[in-house]
Formats: C-alpha cells, sequence, structure tokens
C-alpha cells in the first residue's frame, strides 16, 4: 500500500490542536500565527465535543457496520477500538456515527448524506471492503472532507470467477435442473442447454473483473469482444479482446456479461432500446450492479425470447422482493450478490481495507482514495515540506488582508526547473487553500474537500507555472501567493502591482518566507511571526 505520512492533509476537526490566534493590528505591526502542520483551532461547539472525546480516548473507534474477516478485524484492533455492529438502521447508523472516526461497509450499507451529516465533523473515513462504491455518497463525503477508501483489488478474481460459474451454470440450466431433481423429478430433455465453445461473449466494462472474464472464457473456447470506452486498445489485444461499440457488442452477443461501475452514465444501460439491439436468444450474465439493467425491461425481453436466459448476482434493490418477476423468473438464475463471497476474497478484501482505513487515520493519503488526489508515496515525501510551506503562505497570506472587499481570487505561482508535467501541485493547491479559509471561517479543509470549498465560497484560485533553468534537483524553487483587489493590515505586503504578495522556499528542510510585497526577507516559518516595518 503506498501511502506516506503528511498528517494535515486529511485531518480533520476533531484530531486538531488549538493554536491559531489573531492580535489587535496596526499598519505597521502584525502578529501572524503559524500553525504547525498538525494544528487548528476546533471552532465550533460540536467540533470541541468531539475534540474532547478524542483527548479523554487517544484511541480512534472504526465502526464496522458489516461481516468483514478476522485478519482485517486484527490489524483495526491493534490501532482502534472497534465497534462491530451489523443490520443497522439507518437511524441507527446515524446515531452511532457521531462516536466514530470511521466506518467500514460493504455494498449493503447506504453511506447516505445524513450518515456525514450526523457524524458531526468526528467521521474521517470511509473504507468500502469491496470495489463498488455506488452505496456511499461521494459528494456528501468529499463536502464532509471525509475520505472514502476502497479494497479495488482483493475480491476481482472471486467475482470474475462467479461470473464465469454463472454463465456456465445459466448455460447448462445446473440450478433449475437440481431444484427439479431435488423435487423429485428427472427431466432429462427439459434441461438440454447450449454449448459455450465458438460463441460470442460480449464483456461490457473491460477493467479489472471484465479482463479476467475475458481471459477464462477465451480458455473455454469463446470468441470474446469488450466494449469499453475507456479501456485501453493494447490491454485488450495482449488477452486477444477486440474492443467494439456499444451496438456492436449488443448486436454480436450469443452471451453479454456486464463489468460496469454503477454511475449515472452506465444506469440502466441495458434498457427496452438496448434490448432490441440484441440477437434473439441471447444470454446475460450481470456480477456487476443490478442498477445497470432496467429490470423491468429484462422481464419483457424475457418474455418475448429475446433473453433467452438470465443469470444474475445483483439487483436494483437487494434483497429483490420475493414475489419479484425476474426473480422468479424461469430462464432467471439467481444469487445473493455472491461474487466477493470466497474465503479467500473476503480474507484479503479484510486485509486491504483495514490497511487503508488504519492509515488513513493516522493521516496517510492511501493508494485507493476514491474521492482525494491518488499521488505516490515517493512524490509525497518529496513535497512533504512544499506542503507545510504551502498552508503556512496561505495563512500568513489571509492573516494580512484588511477592508471589506474579500478574498475572492488568489494567483500561485509556482517556480520550478521541473517539467510541467513533471511537478504534481495538487496537494500544494489545496493545502494554500486550507491555509487561506480555515483562519476566516469555520470550516475545516483538508485535502478532500478543499477545492469544493473554495468553490463554494467563491474563491477562485489559480496557478502558474514559471519554468526556471538550471538543474531540478529540488521540486520547486519557490511558491508566491497573491491576493488580488485586497487591502492589507500591514501596508508593506501590498506589491507594486496592488496586490497582497507573499512568497517562500524550503531551505535544508524548513520553509522559509523570502519575500513580503515588494521586500525581501528571510525568515523561517516556525513559531509565531511578527511582521514590523522598520526605517533603518
Ligand atoms: N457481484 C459482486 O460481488 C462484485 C461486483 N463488482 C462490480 O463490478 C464492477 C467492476 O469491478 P472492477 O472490474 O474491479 O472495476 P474496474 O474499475 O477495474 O472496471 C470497470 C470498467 O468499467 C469501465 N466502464 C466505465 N463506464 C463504462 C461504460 N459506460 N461502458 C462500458 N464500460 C465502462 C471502466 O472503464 C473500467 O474499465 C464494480 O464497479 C462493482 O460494481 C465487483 C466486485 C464484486
Ligand atoms: O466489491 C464489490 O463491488 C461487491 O459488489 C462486493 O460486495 P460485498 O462486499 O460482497 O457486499
Amino acid at each position: 500500500m503506498a501511502a506516506t505520512s503528511i498528517s494535515n492533509l486529511l485531518s480533520t476537526p476533531s484530531l486538531k490542536k488549538s493554536s491559531f490566534s489573531s492580535s489587535s493590528s496596526s499598519s505597521l505591526s502584525w502578529r501572524i500565527s503559524l500553525p504547525s502542520a498538525f494544528t487548528a483551532v476546533p471552532r465550533n461547539t460540536r467540533r470541541a465535543e468531539s475534540f474532547v472525546v478524542m483527548a479523554m480516548d487517544a484511541k480512534p473507534t472504526v465502526l464496522v457496520a458489516e461481516k468483514l474477516g478476522q485478519a482485517g478485524l486484527e490489524l483495526l484492533k491493534d490501532f482502534a477500538n472497534v465497534d462491530c455492529s451489523y443490520n443497522l438502521s439507518q437511524e441507527e447508523l446515524c446515531t452511532k456515527i457521531s462516536l466514530c472516526d470511521a466506518l467500514i461497509v460493504r455494498s449493503g450499507t447506504k453511506v447516505s448524506r445524513e450518515v456525514f451529516e450526523s457524524s458531526g465533523g468526528r467521521l474521517k473515513v470511509v473504507g468500502r471492503a469491496g470495489v463498488g462504491i455506488d452505496n456511499v455518497d461521494l459528494s456528501a463525503a468529499t463536502e464532509h472532507g471525509c475520505l472514502v477508501v476502497n479494497a479495488p483489488t482483493a475480491n476481482t478474481v472471486a467475482a470474475a470467477e462467479h461470473g464465469i460459474a454463472l454463465l456456465t451454470a445459466m448455460a447448462r440450466n445446473i440450478a433449475q435442473a437440481d431444484a427439479s431433481v431435488k423435487a423429485g423429478k428427472w427431466l432429462r430433455n427439459k434441461y438440454v442447454g447450449v454449448s459455450l465453445v465458438g460463441k460470442t461473449l460480449a464483456v461490457m466494462g473491460f477493467g479489472k473483473v471484465g479482463s479476467e472474464v475475458a481471459r477464462r472464457a477465451k480458455g473455454l473456447g469463446m470468441h470474446v469482444i469488450a466494449h469499453d470506452p475507456y479501456a485501453p486498445a493494447d490491454r485488450a489485444r495482449a488477452i486477444g479482446v477486440e474492443l467494439v461499440s456499444f451496438d456492436e457488442a449488443l448486436k454480436t452477443a450469443d452471451f453479454i456479461s456486464l463489468h460496469m461501475p454503477l454511475t449515472p452514465a452506465t444506469s440502466k444501460v441495458l434498457n427496452d432500446e438496448a434490448f432490441a439491439k440484441m440477437k434473439k436468444g441471447v444470454r446475460i450474465v450481470n456480477v456487476a450492479r443490478g442498477g445497470v439493467i432496467d429490470e423491468e425491461a429484462l422481464v419483457r425481453a424475457l418474455n418475448t425470447g429475446i433473453v433467452a436466459q438470465a443469470a444474475l448476482d445483483v439487483f436494483t434493490v437487494e434483497p429483490p422482493s420475493q414475489d419479484s418477476p425476474l426473480v422468479q423468473h424461469e430462464n432467471v438464475t439467481a444469487t445473493p450478490h455472491l461474487g466477493a463471497s470466497t474465503m479467500e476474497a473476503q480474507e484479503g478484501v479484510a486485509i486491504e481495507i483495514a490497511e487503508a482505513v488504519v492509515g488513513a487515520l493516522k493521516g496517510e493519503l492511501a493508494a485507493t482514495a476514491v474521492n482525494a488526489p491518488m499521488v505516490p508515496a515517493e512524490v509525497l515525501s518529496e513535497l512533504a515540506p512544499y506542503v507545510v510551506l504551502a498552508e503556512k503562505l496561505g495563512r500568513l497570506a489571509v492573516q494580512l488582508v484588511a477592508g471589506g472587499s474579500g478574498v475572492k481570487s488568489v494567483k500561485v505561482t509556482y517556480a520550478s526547473a521541473r517539467a510541467p508535467d513533471d511537478l504534481d501541485t495538487r496537494l500544494l493547491r489545496a493545502m494554500i487553500t486550507k491555509g487561506l479559509i480555515e483562519p476566516i471561517s469555520s470550516v475545516f479543509v483538508n485535502l478532500v474537500n478543499a477545492d469544493f470549498t473554495a468553490k463554494q465560497r467563491g474563491l477562485r484560485i489559480t496557478e502558474e507555472r514559471i519554468l526556471l533553468d538550471g538543474s531540478p534537483e529540488n521540486p520547486l524553487e519557490f511558491v508566491q501567493v497573491q491576493i488580488a483587489n485586497v487591502e492589507s493590515k500591514f501596508a508593506s505586503a501590498i506589491s507594486e502591482s496592488g496586490e497582497i504578495k507573499v512568497v517562500g522556499m524550503v531551505k535544508d528542510g524548513i520553509p522559509h518566507l523570502t519575500k513580503v510585497g515588494s521586500f525581501e526577507v528571510d525568515v523561517s516559518m516556525e513559531g509565531s511571526l511578527i511582521l514590523c516595518r522598520q526605517v533603518d
């Protein structure tokens, strides 16, 4: 798991210690608070309460809301208080969540906006012990600065194997024949199946699961095509799979296997219009999400024989109602969302998610973050001192602002000898945003919600690069933060072009302030700082 510890990137209010302070100002001197990377004030009662909870009990609390493998639970218990409470109603979840720093779920728990709102800012991370994150309200998570991580790899093979199991079982009527034998019947003519060899399988969604299904289906002698607008052609070529358009896939397939995520774009992609384009007698497997199929349209297509059979592991509403015409259809084979349910996959998923959640609670950036930029560990560690500098420059700049015109437009300039695509500035921008917003508002800002919060406050942050000559040994030479159209409490901070301007650089791993307005300075940005103008 690639993760590096730069704790303030993901800090949320309940882990913060108090340190921000403002003091009276004059036009000549102004005391600036430059908190360390870990500090800021709990600013409202709710946050103050959660701060107290953390202070009394340093161990974070993780709520595990669905069954998780033992190895994952052990990992969590080494670091946190673990509350395993299954089958909670939404109301119970909302009540419990205000006492939890992390929540771990599978596909059976809806992590709605209400859950984030009920957490009172304490919830720092939601871990999805699996792939699909359609049961988590990602916008709400982001707005609340709550990191969402998933476990994207450990159940790939299990899901692919279940897809193949459904494909073969469907083609040979295994489930129906088994039920009839158990009912005392011996219907050898009724359950004549169809062969797979030489048939065309269309894999819809050629990601991790889709490509493993394709690989296995080729081993069964099938001709495999795939539709995925975002899949790299060389990956398909390497497996011997042809990438085709959506319509082409529908038109030519004898079997269709669904492996795309449920998103607004994939919701009900198999609808009446799509079924009308399919070969009569097509067979469909779905181990992705029920919502990618219009289930009423599928029943119609089964009744008219366009679709000969369907094998479904997932449903729009889970569990589906007992009298669902889809589940009860004689040509449908159904399993209760078992794609990821092998001993091996569940153990792997539990470890993968426990590591990601513990890492996030320690302030690390997990490689499996779903709603925050994923930055490689080596880049993170190289940028670490610049991340601290960025936040401090933002804090300094905004504390110099006076007057009623507000902070609306901020320009950040990065001077570097690195090629533009060799310097990831997302972390720096997020930390400058944190520095700019936290001292003047009651919201907390972290890497997850920085862009959202800036946008919501109407703060426009533009970035500019100055490409320097010379050896690109350090990622950055200097960073400049410029606030436009404002007056300053410290008149000397206004540059010749009329903006508040502060510049900083990293020297021997320590952030330094090197320019205020048009004045060159060289001050280590540690502890408190008093700016005063002096006639020498
Ligand atoms: N039944 C079960 O227990 C399990 C179900 N799943 C489901 O399977 C899905 C796929 O899982 P992975 O392969 O691990 O994810 P993945 O992210 O590796 O692959 C998804 C693929 O779908 C493609 N895609 C996105 N929009 C598409 C569209 N409109 N048309 C065609 N392709 C599109 C993406 O480009 C990507 O290549 C998950 O999102 C999850 O919902 C995954 C594991 C277990
Ligand atoms: O990983 C996924 O997307 C799955 O659908 C598996 O769901 P589950 O964790 O078994 O509820």
